[in-house]
């Protein structure tokens, strides 16, 4: 089988809407470590493709495959079960608890209902608790409550707890909207930290961020692939440049 090797393994998959195909017969392989940038005009489906992935939109046809598991079939805890950890635009952050709290309530044993009742400050909670406050540089802020962070630290903070659950696939919808120039340059030193242990799947408009990270780009345009390949192949791609670049 062709997928054995790769972490995600899209083959064509699509999905309609009303017989708008948001998603087209789409064949798209992720490695190992990899971090791969999607990007394309408003409308191209890059969101969709994500909502797939995660369960939240189910396909018409075609198949997801993460780790040779089918993911189609599966409801969305299943697939966060799986090991895929998804951010939205919008931070989901508790305002009101502390850094702290956002990230020991993220440990995978606190979020069920039974696991929550019965959760414990275990060793192993406090030393993921640090360990995760430090990659996402969020270690001083620790005793803070959530709501005091600036735009950015939010978004770190989200994406410490998804990493809380050590998830092997991480998707990220936009992560550098709204932050500044300072920011975004330590989102890029982030993410490229924490490809290192799992693949990471990034939507982006932002092109010098998409220059910092991408492994290789995808672009996308009526829900299919018209580009693929690294960040210089991709810029110089004519039909990139209609559609979308050269906007
Ligand atoms: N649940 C839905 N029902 C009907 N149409 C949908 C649904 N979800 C998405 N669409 C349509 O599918 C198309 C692709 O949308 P999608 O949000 O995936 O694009 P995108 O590439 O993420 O765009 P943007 O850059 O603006 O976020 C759009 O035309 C959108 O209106």
């Amino acid at each position: 089988m062709s997928s054995t090797d790769f972490v995600l393994a899209i083959e064509d998959l699509t999905v309609s809407f009303d017989g708008f195909k948001a998603v087209d017969a789409l064949n798209m392989y992720i490695d190992n470590n990899e971090l791969r940038v999607v990007i394309g005009p408003n409308g191209a489906g890059k969101t969709t493709v994500l909502d797939l992935i995660c369960g939240k939109t189910k396909s018409t046809s075609g198949s997801i495959k993460f780790k040779n598991k089918e993911l189609t079939k599966l409801p969305e805890h299943e697939i966060v079960r799986a090991g895929v950890g998804r951010k939205f635009q919008t931070p989901s952050i508790y305002e009101n608890l502390t850094v702290y709290q956002n990230l020991e309530v993220s440990y995978p044993v606190g979020r069920s209902v039974w696991g929550s009742l019965t959760f414990k400050r275990t060793p192993e909670v406090i030393e993921q608790v640090h360990k995760i406050a430090a990659e996402v540089l969020l270690t001083e802020q620790l005793q803070m409550e959530a709501a005091l962070l600036s735009h950015g630290q939010k978004q770190w903070l989200e994406i410490g707890m998804l990493l809380m659950q050590d998830p092997e696939l991480l998707m990220l919808d936009e992560p550098v909207a709204g932050m500044s120039a300072k920011e975004r340059d330590q989102t890029a030193d982030l993410l490229n930290r924490i490809c290192k242990n799992r693949s990471v799947l990034v939507i982006e408009h932002d092109m010098e961020f998409v220059k910092k990270i991408a492994h290789k780009v995808t672009v996308l345009h009526q829900g299919k692939i018209l580009a693929e390949g690294p960040m210089e192949k991709v810029q110089a791609d004519e039909k990139v440049i209609e559609v979308y670049l050269g906007h």
